[in-house]
């Protein structure tokens, strides 16, 4: 029986980027037409069958006054997401490579708010993550009211978490040590816990002194990650919280360090790491009844 041929759709252009190996497939929606259907997302996330990816990154015009681009933040699982502390370094680093922009202090409108990137010396980015919430509604975490430290019940098992927004939700554990931490069994039963109506990224923190952290993360829609720079932020505000972390803190991650900084309840929570572009590549969409999709990359050229 012959093979229908089937319709075949545009070519779409990408650049596989990381932070400390959370990494992401960035999208420049400006000069491209662009739509992915969840399942489409879902597919190209694969690390075997597609191009492999924690998140998909969507640079878009801006919707807003004052504000330089749209950033828009798609899970490995489909699901459009709020915040994206190591994507938001690599979308400063994409816009000034592809051209977009020569700013040095990007203005970025995300589902949640507006956050300021502001590229800095060999390849590091500064990231303004705005104010943490704690408000149980706003996080969204089902409390009566709001506590530094919650417990929760996890199939008859206590477990004792901070839960805030970094205009995405977190929950947060202290563990003795990451290495031993039930990540793989605790963290998606916390992911999908009923108390937190829309999921949450789940950090398992280690404290080694005031100013030094080992951050393992169990992310919404992408399970465990290398690294989360929202996650590292949420688990810094934790720590303040509790007393145990002063304002600024190198927190070591399986991808790498980050530092962060947070002068306490109404000020931004800052973010500083690297960003990492590892090949620029092109892939054919499927038309409407799906095409066969054919893939090519090339090493990404530098930027002088
Ligand atoms: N990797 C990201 C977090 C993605 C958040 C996403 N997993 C969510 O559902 O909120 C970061 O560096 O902040």
């Amino acid at each position: 029986m012959t093979q229908q041929r089937r319709t075949q759709g545009p070519m779409l252009r990408f650049t596989k980027m990381h932070g400390l190996g959370n990494d992401f497939m960035v999208v420049d929606a400006i000069s491209q037409p662009f739509r992915l259907r969840p399942e489409m997302i879902r597919e190209l996330a694969n690390r075997n069958f597609g191009i492999g990816f924690d998140q998909l990154l969507v640079v878009e015009p801006p919707g807003l006054p004052d504000v330089d681009f749209r950033y828009r933040i798609f899970n490995a699982d489909g699901s459009e997401v709020e915040q994206c502390g190591n994507g938001a370094r690599c979308f400063a680093r994409f816009v000034r490579d592809q051209r977009l922009t020569n700013k040095k202090v990007i203005r970025v409108q995300t589902a949640k708010g507006v956050i300021e990137l502001r590229v800095g010396r060999e390849g590091m980015v500064m990231v303004n993550m705005g104010v943490p919430e704690f408000n149980p509604p706003a996080i969204p975490f089902a409390a009566d009211r709001r506590k530094d430290v919650y417990t929760v019940d996890v199939d008859g098992q206590t477990v004792e978490l901070s839960a805030l927004s970094m205009g995405n939700p977190h929950g947060v554990l202290l563990v003795e040590d990451v290495d031993q931490a039930p990540v793989e069994t605790l963290g998606p039963k916390l992911e999908r816990h009923p108390r937190f109506p829309a999921r949450a990224n789940i950090g398992f923190l280690q404290i080694l002194d005031r100013t030094h952290v080992r951050l393992r993360v169990f992310e919404r829609g992408s399970g465990e990650t290398l690294a989360c720079g929202s996650g590292a932020c949420a688990a810094v505000v934790a720590g303040c919280l509790r007393g145990l972390l002063d304002a600024r803190v190198e927190v070591e991650l399986r991808g790498g360090p980050l530092v962060i900084e947070w002068q306490g309840e109404g000020t931004p929570v800052m973010m500083e790491g690297p960003a990492t572009s590892v090949f620029e590549g092109q892939l054919r969409l499927p038309g409407d009844s799906g095409g066969r999709r054919r893939r090519s990359a090339r090493p990404h050229k530098q930027r002088s």
